[in-house]
């Protein structure tokens, strides 16, 4: 283990000093495409500014035999676009397959300065990120990239939600984790065979009642996320770091992906990946926080005074802890607010009410 002196100095001579606090910046909605999809590509640059995110996605959804095409397609799609003040993120291959070394040559290479963040997919360990942390330091130093790169884990084998702590502190580079229900749900050998979402048969069920315990008894369904989201976001907060939602397969049934993606947000997550343009809206509204929500904190932080003691407001205690939670809330909301207008707009106008 290297010592804590040594953690934030460049792996790499000429490498770029590593960041000490991962920078905040509005990522409501990691949008997927791929790079060499020549459709999706085509609407990069309409999709590009109605998104905080956008990934070029090189790993699970693009074909054995599509795989230089979409490594290659994001290359030509970061070096002729203006991303305005959108990130762009890639998703490379896994570090055991064919692909991810070439992925990483190549892209830190030619678009080094272009990628904010390399999403990591089946990361078991911090071993995992310890190479691409060196790898991506050299490469760096080779391409004369000015800026770190960020590094972002998918948690989707059971091995990696073992050890998800070590993961989210592996490096100054880890930006941040998202859940990966398809795969983490076949490492586990779940049976179900949905991307994310619930199950009807993962369910509570009312006690017997009614004469002679014959009464219809009701169920409910349970979340089958809830575990390892928790115990995702709690490792991140300890680490500094961001914790997401990841994808939503059924992508007709809004509804339901609305509620996936709110309970990810009320539970700590700052965002969710959309897999479609229609999942776009969704992440967008639930990952802002409402404008009633944001006026009410607001109210408590300004009756709060200098954050400590305890006052009643409508009739609720508020204290040094609520002043935390609206400090979450408003804190949030103002760099959302200061990326996006009509936002900001709906918080002034939530606050003159
Ligand atoms: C478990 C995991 O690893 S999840 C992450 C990996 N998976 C992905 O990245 C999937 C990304 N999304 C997709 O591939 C597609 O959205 C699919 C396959 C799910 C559905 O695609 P389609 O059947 O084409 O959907 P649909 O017909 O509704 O698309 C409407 C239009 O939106 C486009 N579109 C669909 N998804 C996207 C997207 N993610 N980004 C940009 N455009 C898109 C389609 O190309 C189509 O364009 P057109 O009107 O010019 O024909
Ligand atoms: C997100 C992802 O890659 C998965 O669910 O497997
Ligand atoms: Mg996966």
């Amino acid at each position: 283990m290297r010592s804590p002196k040594d953690f934030f100095r460049p792996l790499a001579v000429g490498a770029p000093t590593p960041v000490r606090e991962v920078p905040f910046r509005p990522s409501r909605m990691i949008h997927f495409f791929d790079p060499g999809n020549a459709k999706m590509a085509a609407k990069v640059p309409s999709i590009a500014p109605t998104v905080d995110v956008l990934l070029g996605n090189l790993e699970d959804a693009v074909a054995a035999d599509r795989k230089e095409a979409a490594r290659t397609g994001l290359v030509e799609i970061a070096k002729t676009t203006d991303f305005g003040d959108t990130q762009l993120w890639t998703r490379i291959n896994s570090l055991d397959s064919p692909w991810a070394l070439d992925d990483l040559l190549t892209l830190v290479t030619e678009i080094g300065d272009k990628l904010d963040v390399i999403m990591v997919p089946k990361v078991e360990g911090a071993e995992d990120i310890h190479y691409v942390d060196r790898l991506l330091a050299q490469l760096e130093a080779k391409a004369g990239v000015r800026r770190p790169i960020l590094v972002h884990a998918i948690l989707e084998t059971a091995t990696g939600v073992a050890n998800v702590e070590e993961i989210a502190g592996a490096s100054p580079r880890m930006q941040g984790i998202s859940l990966g229900p398809a795969d983490l749900a076949a490492s586990r050998r779940m049976k179900t065979t949905r991307v994310g979402g619930g199950h009807p048969g993962y369910l509570v069920r009312e006690d017997p009642h009614g004469p002679d315990g014959t009464a219809p008894r009701a169920t409910f369904q349970q979340d089958l996320w809830h575990y390892t989201l928790a115990r995702m976001v709690d490792a991140c907060a300890a680490h500094g770091i961001l914790p997401y939602y990841g994808p939503f397969g059924d992508i007709k049934d809004t509804t339901a992906c609305e509620d996936q993606f709110r309970n990810a947000f009320l539970l700590g997550c700052v965002g969710a990946w959309s897999l479609h343009p229609v999942q776009i809206g969704i992440a967008k509204k639930v990952f802002s926080p409402e404008p009633a929500e944001v006026a009410w904190a607001h109210k408590v932080i300004g009756a709060m005074g200098d954050g400590t003691g305890a006052v009643m407001i409508d009739g609720k205690m508020q204290d040094d802890a609520t002043y935390k939670q609206c400090q979450v809330v408003v804190g949030l909301a103002d760099a959302l607010a200061a990326r996006d207008p009509e936002l900001r707009a709906a918080y002034a106008a939530a606050n003159e009410e």
